[in-house]
């Protein structure tokens, strides 16, 4: 048997901090489907300088007048984070960046050319030297306004090395601080990025005056990979996006990099300024604004990140959470790890869930349980609370005892001054009929209001969705609920043609699991008592 490889030695001895640039609100922005408008700009720039980004770029200036609007407001209210816009080797554009950063705290131009004989040839039709010169007074120009220019050879991955060492020696003559090596296609591989940063940092003039900065595109799903290793090579900056969204497959995604800097440490001896704990929130609102769902399985932000479902993992994980995570989920702004029931989980995590819903069982009856499970779990893709309550009892859910809807009627107006206004007529547990009504911020609310008024129980909820489970005009929505009840977490979901149906189902399917688990006296379960948030 081979010897284990043992610790991996660290790539600095001085620890080392990398500045995190990110372009989500201009690479990102300029994406398919990824269009922002100035006001959504401006919020998720706020979002950025809160997480901690030490460059935001916020946009290309000369592309259109919104965007020029979209930095200026940017540059009036976001404090904290130096504010970057792009330019072309063009007098236009850089005008037009120096316009847009006036009164910025911390302002920076970057200017960039295609410096590879592809680009040079057919894109711009100028010879190396012109290329050259133009980069030159680009840079010379910028810094009669800003001392803060970064300069970016556009496809450098593919230009000939010996040249980048003479442009990049020129544009630091010029006053470049940070000299920006854009893998702009996606083409490099880690140990090549990494040679190239070493070999630029012995060759180009003068390199210790200037940050070398990533720029990585994902086309062959290298970019943080890429990224990771350019660190290696002695970059010091590195070009990123929330949700890795940009130019085709998109850029380094911000919130991978960071983490694999940090979980990683010991390795890379580096640190950036963001904080961890902002990511999940962050990633969700360019989400919201853009409309661009995560992936799932995406790393660090998808939904699957810290998901288990096979019962191995799940045994593993209620023994030592470090057997299947290598990072908290609490460190990257999500609540906890999440199990989820189906069709691979075992008796421990059925156990486990159980007790949490407030079910004690012994042995024999979790076996039952199990085997009824397991039969359940074949048929549906995922088996909810409800459906693990209904297993518990012996009898369907639905008709256990609990609050039922008779009917809910909601009105609402865009614009017209009316108060969201919601009434519901429910039968509660002992049969009887009751009627409440309520106002509220818009219709959910006023409805959810007017539920907590009828049954007596006030929720605290922790989200809320609706989504359409079937297709057409006529789809079926599924609203779904959670809320925390003494550090558990219970679960509500309701489905109907109506949106206003299915969200007071979830609601009432929500309470009724807090009602039966306080007064459940089944004979073969011991209740655990839960007690109403009021
Ligand atoms: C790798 C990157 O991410 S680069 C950034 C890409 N982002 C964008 O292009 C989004 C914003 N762009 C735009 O709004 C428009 O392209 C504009 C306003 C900048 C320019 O529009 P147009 O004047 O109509 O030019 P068009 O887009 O058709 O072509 C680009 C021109 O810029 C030139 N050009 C491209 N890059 C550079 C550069 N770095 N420096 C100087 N000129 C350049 C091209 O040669 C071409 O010039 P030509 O019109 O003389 O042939
Ligand atoms: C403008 C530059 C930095 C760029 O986005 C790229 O080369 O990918
Ligand atoms: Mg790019």
């Amino acid at each position: 048997m081979n010897e284990s490889p043992g610790p991996v030695a660290s790539i600095s001895d001085a620890p080392q901090h990398v500045t995190i640039f990110d372009t989500s609100l201009r690479d990102g922005e300029q994406s398919p489907g990824c269009s922002m408008s100035a006001s959504q700009k401006l919020r998720f720039a706020h979002a950025l300088s809160e997480l901690g980004v030490d460059v935001i770029e916020a946009g290309f200036p000369s592309s259109s007048e919104a965007d020029l609007e979209g930095v200026r407001a940017i540059v009036r209210e976001v404090r904290g984070s130096s504010l970057a816009t792009l330019a072309r080797c063009h007098p236009g554009d850089i005008e037009a960046c120096a316009r847009a950063l006036e009164g910025a705290a911390k302002p920076r131009i970057h200017v960039f050319i295609s410096t590879s004989p592809l680009h040079r040839q057919h894109k711009l039709n100028l010879d190396r030297q012109q290329v050259l010169e133009r980069a030159v007074a680009a840079v010379e120009q910028a810094r009669r306004y800003v001392d803060d220019v970064e300069f970016s050879c556009e496809d450098a991955l593919r230009t000939e090395p010996e040249y980048l060492v003479e442009i990049c020696s020129a544009a630091i003559a010029a006053g470049a601080r940070t000299l920006n090596i854009p893998d702009t296609v996606g083409y490099t591989t880690p140990s090549e990025i990494r040679s190239l940063f070493e070999y630029l940092r012995s060759n180009v003039r003068d390199a210790d005056k200037a940050v070398f900065s990533a720029h990585c595109h994902n086309d062959l799903g290298l970019a943080v990979a890429n990224s990771l290793a350019a660190i290696e090579g002695g970059a010091r900056q590195v070009e990123c996006t929330i949700n890795g969204i940009g130019e085709r497959a998109g850029n380094c995604a911000l919130e991978e990099l960071v983490m694999a800097l940090r979980v990683r440490n010991a390795y890379y001896n580096a640190s950036t300024r963001i904080d961890t704990r902002r990511l999940v929130p962050t990633s969700r609102l360019l989400s919201r604004i853009t409309g661009m769902v995560v992936q799932r399985n995406k790393a660090v932000v998808g939904q699957n990140a810290f998901a288990h479902e096979s019962g191995i993992h799940q045994h593993g994980m209620l023994k030592h959470r470090g057997t299947y995570e290598i990072m908290a989920p609490e460190d990257v702004g999500w609540a906890q790890s999440q199990m989820v029931m189906g069709r691979h989980s075992g008796r421990a995590a059925l156990n486990d869930r159980l007790q949490a819903l407030g079910f004690s069982v012994d042995e024999a009856r979790l076996n039952s349980v199990f085997a009824a499970f397991k039969t359940l779990a074949e048929k549906k893709r995922e088996v909810f609370d409800a459906d693990l309550e209904a297993l518990v009892l012996g009898a369907d859910a639905k008709a256990a005892r609990g609050y039922r809807l008779v009917r809910a009627h909601v009105s609402t107006g865009v614009a017209d001054g009316s108060l969201p206004t919601a009434s519901v007529q429910l039968v509660d547990p002992d049969g009887a009929t009751i009627s409440e009504a309520a106002v509220g911020d818009g219709p959910v609310h006023a409805l959810f209001a007017a539920l907590a008024r009828a049954t007596g129980l006030r929720l605290a909820i922790d989200s809320y969705n609706v989504s359409s489970v079937t297709t057409g005009d006529d789809a079926q929505g599924q609203a779904s609920l959670t809320a925390r009840v003494d550090g558990v977490e219970l679960t509500g979901s309701g489905t109907s043609t109506d949106i206003i149906e299915a969200s007071a189902l979830a609601w009432l399917e929500l309470a009724n699991r807090l009602v039966r688990t306080q007064r459940q006296t089944e004979p073969a379960t011991q209740p655990r008592k839960v007690a109403a948030t009021a």
